[in-house]
């Protein structure tokens, strides 16, 4: 809209001061533009307009009805009003309307009393109009920003490198820590939280010393006294700093990673302050701010970009820690890892200002660095359905091909059995000799491979390319433990898990499904069968989750199918959050 309106008043602008105006714009030079505004303009243009408008000259009806839409005409009003406001910058009449108001009720007390008078009295007397003098003069007055506590007026020369500091704290935390110089025994700001109130006010920087808090002297103090102080403030905190002499700059880019585990700051006895942590899960995409810490990096979450950034390990101190809990634990998959706090961290004695400290115990962390899928990388990629035996995983798939055959295909499988009379190479599989299954194996262009009957079957990449340069969807059913090797820049695959409903709901929709298994074919599900399910399913879930990147609940079959349809319609569509691998047109895979 906005540039809508400014495209044709400047233009009409530019034309008023051109020497060779076609007679069109010639007549709309004579606008009093300046005196009308946009408004006025726009008048002469829909006067100009309805000259062609029964001729429909390129669209000029189009045009004129836009121009002509009651809603742009007040939008303009509007534009036109602000405009006009800020030319005028008002100053109050008086800023005491206050005292006016009284002085005026004294006035009224002395004089004789008519009707008028009386409703005077009682408008100057309503509270809502008292209220609306008070909110005038103080606007009038500008009496609504922070007083603050006049300077010192003998500030030693010696302290002329100070500065003197002074934020307003509400509710929130301040967004900074402190530490204790090991040496010097000075406080000092040890991190300044992004998006925090210390770092939106940019006056007070990592490394900074703290001499007063609110005229206190910090020297000797630990910094769990000065933490207290803080605690007891509220309102205006004035600290006097000396100025680190150069404060750090964060010139780093943001990246966004994918968490490849979950993260508890209240269970991680090294994180310098635990209230500053960012808890995370598994698959939560996170916005890396600063990496200026080789050790604690902060980040925000994705789903929640308003919010102050938290500490989080780098990958760096997540892969350490791993390697230690590695080297002193049993191993026990997908348990909880509880490092032993002998990793030494540097001396740091980080205290969120104002708040309390410290506790125990964590989980492993890597991460991926994502890139978001833009259009250019969007594209009919492959799409691998994940799900525990009996689900429904090659039901979806099926109706998904029956729905629309000519955009998605499944890859043709290889196997080593022979053909049945009424199949044909290439069609339902690829008939390969053992020796070649195995080359295919060993060279690693199977996505994926087992054994049945004697007999091996598995997807080779090639497959999957071929469907791929058909133009087509690649829908295919993959075991969770093959999903890192389907991960490469080349499929670029979009795991779509689908998940067993309640039991209760499971037990309904499947009376009448029939499952096969190594041993029987179309038998009924049986309940231990579905609990096996719902067990699978959650483990799955727990292990691969953060490879998922979307979850369907198959119920109702058809109501899955629209679900999946409407899925794979939105990760063609829609950029999505890939490894940033994928997205560097020269990486290798
Ligand atoms: N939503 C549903 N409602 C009712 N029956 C379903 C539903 N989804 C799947 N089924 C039925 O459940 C049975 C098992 O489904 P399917 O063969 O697709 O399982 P699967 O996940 O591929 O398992 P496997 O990998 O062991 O083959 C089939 O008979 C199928 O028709």
């Amino acid at each position: 809209i906005l540039s809508f309106q400014k495209m044709p008043a400047g233009r009409m602008i530019q034309s008023d001061q051109g020497p060779d105006l076609p007679d069109k714009d010639r007549k709309l030079s004579t606008a009093p533009h300046s005196k009308d505004g946009l408004s006025g303009l726009l008048r002469l243009v829909l006067q100009e307009l309805s000259l062609f408008y029964s001729r429909d000259v390129n669209g000029v009806c189009l045009l004129y009805d836009l121009l002509h839409s009651p809603w742009l005409q007040a939008l303009l009003k509007v534009y036109d009003c602000l405009q006009e406001f800020k030319e005028k910058k008002l100053v109050p009449a008086t800023p005491h309307a206050q005292t006016l108001s009284h002085e005026v009720m004294e006035l009224l007390c002395e004089s004789p009393t008519s009707p008028e008078i009386q409703e005077l009295r009682q408008i100057l007397q309503a509270p809502h109009y008292k209220a609306l003098l008070r909110a005038h003069d103080t606007v009038a007055q500008k009496d609504f920003e922070p007083l603050l506590p006049p300077l010192p007026d003998n500030i030693p020369a010696s302290e002329e490198a100070m500065r003197i500091v002074c934020l307003v704290k509400n509710h929130q935390p301040l967004g900074a820590t402190i530490k204790r110089h090991e040496l010097t025994g000075d406080i000092l700001v040890a991190r300044v939280i992004h998006g925090g109130l210390v770092e939106r006010s940019g006056l007070l920087f990592a490394g900074d010393k703290l001499v007063e808090v609110n005229g206190v002297s910090v020297e000797g103090l630990d910094p769990e006294q000065v933490i207290h102080i803080l605690a007891m403030s509220h309102g205006t905190i004035m600290f006097k700093v000396v100025p680190v002499s150069d404060p750090p700059v964060n010139s780093q880019k943001m990246v966004h990673v994918r968490a490849m585990t979950d993260y508890w700051p209240q269970e991680d006895p090294d994180i310098p302050c635990m209230d500053a942590g960012l808890p995370f899960q598994k698959g939560d995409i996170l916005q890396i701010v600063d990496q200026n810490d080789s050790l604690w990096w902060q980040a925000r979450k994705i789903s929640d970009l308003a919010a102050c950034a938290g500490l989080i390990p780098s990958n760096h101190l997540m892969k350490r820690k791993q390697r230690e809990f590695w080297w002193s634990q049993p191993y026990k998959p997908h348990t909880c890892l509880k490092p032993t706090r002998s990793i030494s961290m540097e001396e740091e004695d980080d205290m969120k200002i104002d708040e309390k400290c410290v506790e125990a115990d964590e989980e492993t962390f890597e991460s991926e660095e994502l890139a978001e899928d833009k259009e250019e990388y969007v594209g009919q990629g492959q799409k691998f359905f994940i799900g525990p035996s009996g689900v429904g995983v090659n039901e979806l798939r099926r109706q998904l091909i029956a729905f629309n055959p000519s955009r998605f295909q499944s890859a043709v499988p290889h196997t080593t059995r022979s053909p049945k009379s009424y199949e044909m190479n290439g069609r339902e599989y690829h008939y390969v000799s053992k020796e070649t299954f195995e080359s295919l194996m060993y060279s690693h262009k199977m996505l994926e491979y087992g054994e049945y009957k004697g007999n091996l079957y598995g997807t080779s990449v090639d497959a999957v390319r071929a469907v791929l340069d058909e133009g087509k969807i690649c829908v295919m059913d993959l075991e969770p433990q093959d999903i890192q090797v389907a991960r490469t820049h080349e499929l670029k695959p979009y795991v779509i898990f689908i998940k067993p409903s309640n039991m209760t709901c499971m037990k309904q929709s499947r009376k009448n499904a029939k499952i096969m298994t190594d041993y029987f074919v179309d038998i009924k599900f049986k309940d231990e069968d579905l609990e096996e399910m719902e067990d699978l399913a959650q483990k799955m879930e727990t292990q691969f989750g953060q490879f998922f990147d979307h979850i369907i609940v198959n119920d109702n079959l058809q109501d899955a199918c629209a679900q999946l349809l409407s899925a794979i319609q939105k990760a063609q569509e829609e950029p999505h959050w890939v490894p940033a691998t994928w997205a560097s047109s020269d990486s290798e895979y």
